[in-house]
This record gives C-alpha cells, structure tokens and sequence, in this order.
C-alpha cells in the first residue's frame, strides 16, 4: 500500500510515542512493561492503515497486538484512527519498521500469533524473497513465535496464495484450517482489512489459512 506523501506525518508520528514506539529495540523480550500485563502478544506484519489490527484490539481486550508498517504516510493513517477513538486502544501499539527485522524487537516465544493480511504478492519469481512467506521470513517468525505458535494468513491473490501454501508445507509447517472462499461463509469473528473489503466488492474471493510451526 502506498499513500501519498505526507510531510506532515513525521512529525505526528513524533508526538505520538505512546503510539507508535520510537526505539522498539528497548523493548525486545519486556513488551508486558509497555502494555503492563501478561496478556499475549498477536503482531500484524504490513499492517497498513491499520483497520484489521484496530478493529482485534477492540474486539479482543485480553490480548495485545502490535501493528508493523514500513510506511509513515500509511502508519499515520492507523494512528490518526486511534487518536479518533474515545477512549483510546490500551492494547495496541504500532511500530514504523521493517518486518525483516522482527528479530531485533522480539525474543523467541514473545509474539504468540502473527498476522499477514494482503501481503504484496511480489509476482515475478526474481522478487520471490520479498514475499512474506517466503522461507527466510517463515524462518524469522519461527525465531519469534513459541515453538507451536501459529500464522494467519489471508489475500485476494491466488498466486501467491498458491505459493504460500507450497511454501508453508515445505517448511514443515501444519496446515490447519485453509478457505479457498472466506466470504461464503464469513465467521462471526473475521475482521475486514482495507484491502479485503476492497477485493470483496469486486467479487473475489479471499483466501485464508491458519498454519502451525511444529515442535522437533
Ligand atoms: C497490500 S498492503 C495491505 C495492508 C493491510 N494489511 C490490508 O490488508 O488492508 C501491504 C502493506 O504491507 C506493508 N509492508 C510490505 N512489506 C513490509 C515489510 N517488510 N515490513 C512492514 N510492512 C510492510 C506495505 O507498506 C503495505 O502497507
């Protein structure tokens, strides 16, 4: 997702730390300090305007989230919707990183359930590498996530839905629940990204699944 260029969103991302954590590095292995309890730890990787990961945090207050976003003329979206809201998202905060870099911002077992929700796709095969659930990132979240912990994972695009099902089965991974149609049949507690909600008013499907890590 790209936005326009925002020169103001610098500086709102600034005046916002509670929000957006300027030095997440700090935290690696004592994010219950920040959120202050013991509630587990779900991250949204490309999170973009922030609607999915907005939307879990309210409806799920015993859990924490974190939303990741490359982009501050994105970010500044989902942080300008929590600014919006009245009493605020206690259980959410927003990093302006990386998700390559996941492992300098958590230790092994901190993040206990990571979400991809209409990663880019990155079609040609020489851009294979970039793509999420490409092995090398499966390899990263393996190092964040406890040894069963779990990746959610939804899109519009069939290739690379395709390809992340090879790519996750490869790696050893356990294909628990997989849709080749969510919206058939939407469970009461999906929650609509921007781009889901885009993609399903032009008719398509969206494909999910749910895969575990196993334990040697
Ligand atoms: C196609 S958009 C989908 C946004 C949102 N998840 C949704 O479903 O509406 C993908 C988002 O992932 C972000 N992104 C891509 N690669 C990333 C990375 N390596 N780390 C963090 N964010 C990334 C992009 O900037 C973009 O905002």
């Amino acid at each position: 997702m790209r936005a326009r260029y925002k020169p103001w969103a610098a500086d709102l991302i600034e005046s916002h730390p509670e929000i957006i954590i300027p030095d997440p590095e700090n935290f690696r292995g004592r994010w219950h300090e920040v959120f202050g309890n013991d509630h587990p730890l779900h991250i949204e990787a490309g999170t973009g305007k922030g609607r999915f990961i907005i939307g879990m945090a309210k409806a799920n207050p015993e859990v924490n989230y974190i939303g990741i976003e490359l982009f501050d003329s994105v970010i500044v979206t989902a942080l300008e919707r929590v600014l919006e809201e009245p009493a605020g998202v206690p259980n959410l905060r927003l990093l302006r990183v990386n998700a390559k870099d996941l492992g300098e911002y958590f230790q092994q077992g901190e993040v206990d359930r990571l979400y991809l929700n209409f990663s880019d796709p990155w079609p040609k095969t020489r851009h294979a590498k970039r793509r999420l659930t490409h092995e090398s990132f499966l390899k990263l979240y393996e190092t964040v996530l406890p040894s069963e912990g779990e990746i959610h994972f939804k899109t519009d695009n069939r290739g690379l839905f395709e390809y992340s099902l090879t790519s996750i089965s490869e790696y050893g991974m356990l294909l628990k629940d997989v849709s080749l149609d969510l919206h058939a049949n939407e469970p009461e507690w999906n929650i609509m990204t921007e781009y889901e909600e885009k993609f399903l008013k032009k008719g398509q499907p969206i494909y999910r699944l749910e895969a575990q890590f196993q334990s040697n």
